[in-house]
């Protein structure tokens, strides 16, 4: 019998492209070593084209899917992607305190403020944006949102980096206890700059950015890893560390797949000999 791994939660939409969402989650656990558990919360019809459709998962269907993994197998550490409505994130919100996850409770837990996917297609009914700034961001240990979901959640623009901490201020003020405002889409950078802020440091994560197309399931992997690495009891600092070398490298190994934009690639961590 092997050693039982750290486990980790995810609390999100299936894309049926197998890009971000669920799945995404699911194989960067895997390639982290972690236990990957979930509550689906929306079914997407979606491929490397673009999202065609979508379809909620019953409210009491995703908080039962959380209750009956914390309650039995436990939870290392959590993490929301793809909520669909206020509805689900009202529910979530009460059930994570249930289970004790969260910032005040030994669980660490990181919302991905998933608003749209990368084709502009939305993933978040427009009045759910109230419940995440009052619902979620009090209960999370980060929040990474990319610079549209800072906009739509602050109104802040981020052009540059002085504005991403006028960013990553504002966001605080909603209660999240860190912030990792992603840099992914500031084009006309040379290196990718995410900012990681808990009001009192702010440390700057660079990488190059790599001249690919295919980042699809970008955001969703950094969060996993950075989930994984919660889960393996790292601290925020260290964790989004080592999501940032993780994504880095996938986004390096993303592969083309459909007639569109093809997935980020966490492979690379696993070993292909056998
Ligand atoms: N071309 C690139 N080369 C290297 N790293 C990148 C590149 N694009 C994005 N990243 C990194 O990937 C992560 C995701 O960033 P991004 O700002 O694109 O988030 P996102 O919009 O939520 O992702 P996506 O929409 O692709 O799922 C960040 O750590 C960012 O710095
Ligand atoms: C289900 C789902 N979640 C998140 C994203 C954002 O990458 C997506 N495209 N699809």
């Amino acid at each position: 019998m092997s050693a039982t791994p750290k486990t980790a939660l995810t609390i999100a939409g299936s894309d049926s492209g197998g890009g971000a969402g669920i799945q995404a989650d699911l194989r960067t656990f895997f390639a982290c070593g972690v236990h990957g558990m979930t509550a689906i919360t929306a079914v997407t019809v979606q491929n490397s084209l673009g999202v065609q459709g979508f379809s909620e998962v019953p409210v009491d269907v995703v908080t039962a899917q959380i209750r009956a993994v914390a309650g039995d197998m436990g939870v290392d550490a959590a993490k929301t992607g793809m909520l669909a409505t206020a509805e689900i994130i009202h529910a979530v919100a009460e059930t994570l305190d249930e289970v004790h996850i969260g910032r005040h409770h030994e669980t660490p837990f990181v919302v991905d403020p998933v608003a749209a996917s990368m084709h502009g297609d939305p993933l978040l009914r427009e009045e759910a944006l109230e419940a995440i700034r009052t619902e979620l961001l009090p209960r999370a240990t980060l929040v990474t949102p990319n610079l549209d979901e800072v906009r739509l959640l602050t109104g802040v623009a981020v052009t540059d980096t002085g504005s991403q901490r006028e960013a990553a201020d504002a966001l605080l003020e909603f209660g999240s206890q860190w912030v990792l405002v992603k840099g992914g889409h500031m084009y006309d950078n040379p290196e990718c700059v995410d900012l990681l802020s808990d009001g009192v440091q702010y440390v700057e994560l660079k990488g190059p950015r790599h001249d690919v197309e295919h980042t699809h399931g970008g955001g969703d992997t950094l969060a996993s890893a950075i989930t994984a690495s919660l889960a393996k009891d790292l601290g925020v600092p260290d964790a989004v560390s080592a999501g940032k070398r993780f994504i880095e490298r996938s986004v390096a190994e993303a592969y083309p797949l459909g007639q569109g934009i093809g997935p980020v690639s966490p492979f690379w961590r696993l070993d292909h000999g056998a």
